[in-house]
């Protein structure tokens, strides 16, 4: 039995692990799981799947989760902090980092530190501290296993491809909902529709990301850190039937590609089982659902966080970091609707020609520079009119 903790259990990536997890009794077991606030599933979950521990990051809902599990045999932890603890439980083989936003960093650097295997979802944490997490999982020898539909598609391509060079990789964008609209258009969107997304039923984070093409901008730089690739080695294009998840291109210029209908379940339950394929009766592709494929060039000038995006792993140290935590902010911002669509690039940008540059960040810088960057977006999102 693979003895799993999940961190986000009750969000997107969370749930459809658990769904993975109930159709293999004998195969997974849970070990630990956490939400922020959402009480009521986390409860239900603790109920039905019985891992040795839960923790409800909101500290307000502690007393409700641990009367609701009381003579259960299950331990009830509450706050952030209790994440990096958790994450190094050591009756667990693999933790699936499903939390929203850079504060996975913490708790996956924890279970790296205690020599877990990391199925991860949480790509800010790669976006924030790539180098740092890399080095820091060759140092314990622990895999990380990308459950993110492309770079999960990238890892499978290379299976058995250990001793071939990496030419290029394409890594497939939908274009969101917003695929082909100009600025205009883009300048009166509300979140209604952004969070209309073409293809995945996602968390709304990462459907606004995908909506603006931050996600892709995200990816980019989490696959630079997975694939240890320079960033000239990385492309988008964009498909927007979603079914090829992303290609390699090798040094003789064959690609190959991986391909199946938009179904996080393939991805999480690939990393989980790592590196066995288990049966399992997920909706099957059909060639005459989609007699075409189409592809086309990203609009980097309409949608410039994917510009940003490559301009901060270019620039490198800090800037991603700054990147990533100023479009956290702009993110929550628009769902708020405090903020129109088009601003959040021009506060992402404003955030990373103003927040101090460090060349080679240690962890403390990234968590200072994570909090200025949070502070100055905070204040140019209230200073903006929507
Ligand atoms: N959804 C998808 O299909 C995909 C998601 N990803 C990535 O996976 C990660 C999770 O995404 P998704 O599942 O959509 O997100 P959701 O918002 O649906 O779920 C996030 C989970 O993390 C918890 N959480 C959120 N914020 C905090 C916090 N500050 N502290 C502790 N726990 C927190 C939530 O708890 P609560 O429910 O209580 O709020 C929830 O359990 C993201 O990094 C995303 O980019 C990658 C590819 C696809
Ligand atoms: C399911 C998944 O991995 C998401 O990251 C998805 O790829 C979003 O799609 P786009 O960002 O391409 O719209
Ligand atoms: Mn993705």
């Amino acid at each position: 039995m693979k003895r799993i903790t999940i961190l986000g259990s009750t969000g997107s990536i969370g749930t459809q692990a658990l769904e993975v997890v109930r159709d293999h009794p004998g195969v997974f077991k849970v070990a630990v799981l956490s939400a922020l606030k959402n009480s009521a599933l986390l409860i239900q979950q603790a109920k039905e799947f019985k891992p040795a521990i839960v923790v409800i990051c909101d500290e307000s809902k502690y007393n409700e989760v641990k009367e609701a599990l009381f003579g259960l045999d299950i331990k009830v932890l509450a706050g952030e902090t209790a994440l990096a603890e958790v994450a190094a439980y050591p009756d667990s083989d693999v933790v699936l980092t499903a939390l929203m936003g850079s504060v996975g960093l913490k708790p996956t650097i924890a279970a790296i530190k205690a020599g877990k295997n990391i199925a991860l979802a949480n790509k800010e944490t790669l976006v924030v501290a790539g180098e740092l997490i890399t080095q820091l999982a060759a140092e314990h020898q622990v895999k990380i296993l990308p459950v993110d539909s492309e770079h999960s598609a990238i890892f499978q391509c290379l299976v058995g491809e250990e001793q071939n060079e990496i030419e290029k990789i394409y890594l497939t964008a939908s274009g969101g909902p917003f695929l082909g609209k100009t600025k205009d258009f883009l300048s009166n969107v509300k979140k209604e529709q952004a969070l209309k997304h073409p293809n995945w039923v996602m968390g709304a984070k990462i459907t606004i990301d995908s909506a603006s093409l931050m996600n892709k901008g995200l990816e980019v730089i989490e696959a630079k850190w997975l694939f240890n690739l320079d960033v000239d080695q990385i492309d988008v294009i964009v498909h927007p039937q979603s079914i090829i998840h992303s290609i390699v291109q090798f040094t003789d210029g064959s690609m190959k590609a991986q391909m199946g209908v938009p179904d996080m379940k393939l991805p999480i339950q690939y990393a989980l089982n790592y590196p066995d394929r288990l049966k399992n009766n997920f909706k099957r592709f059909n060639f005459l659902d989609y007699p075409s494929f189409s592809f086309e060039k990203a609009d980097l000038t309409t949608f410039r966080n994917l510009d940003l995006a490559f301009t901060s792993l270019r620039k490198g140290g800090n800037m991603p970091c700054i990147l990533n935590a100023a479009n956290e902010i702009v993110v929550a911002a628009f769902l708020e609707d405090k903020i129109g669509f088009l601003q959040m690039s021009e506060v992402i940008e404003q955030c990373m020609e103003e927040i101090g540059f460090v060349e080679k960040p240690q962890l403390n810088d990234f968590l200072e520079t994570d909090k200025h960057s949070r502070i100055l977006a905070g204040r140019l999102v209230t200073k903006s009119k929507v």
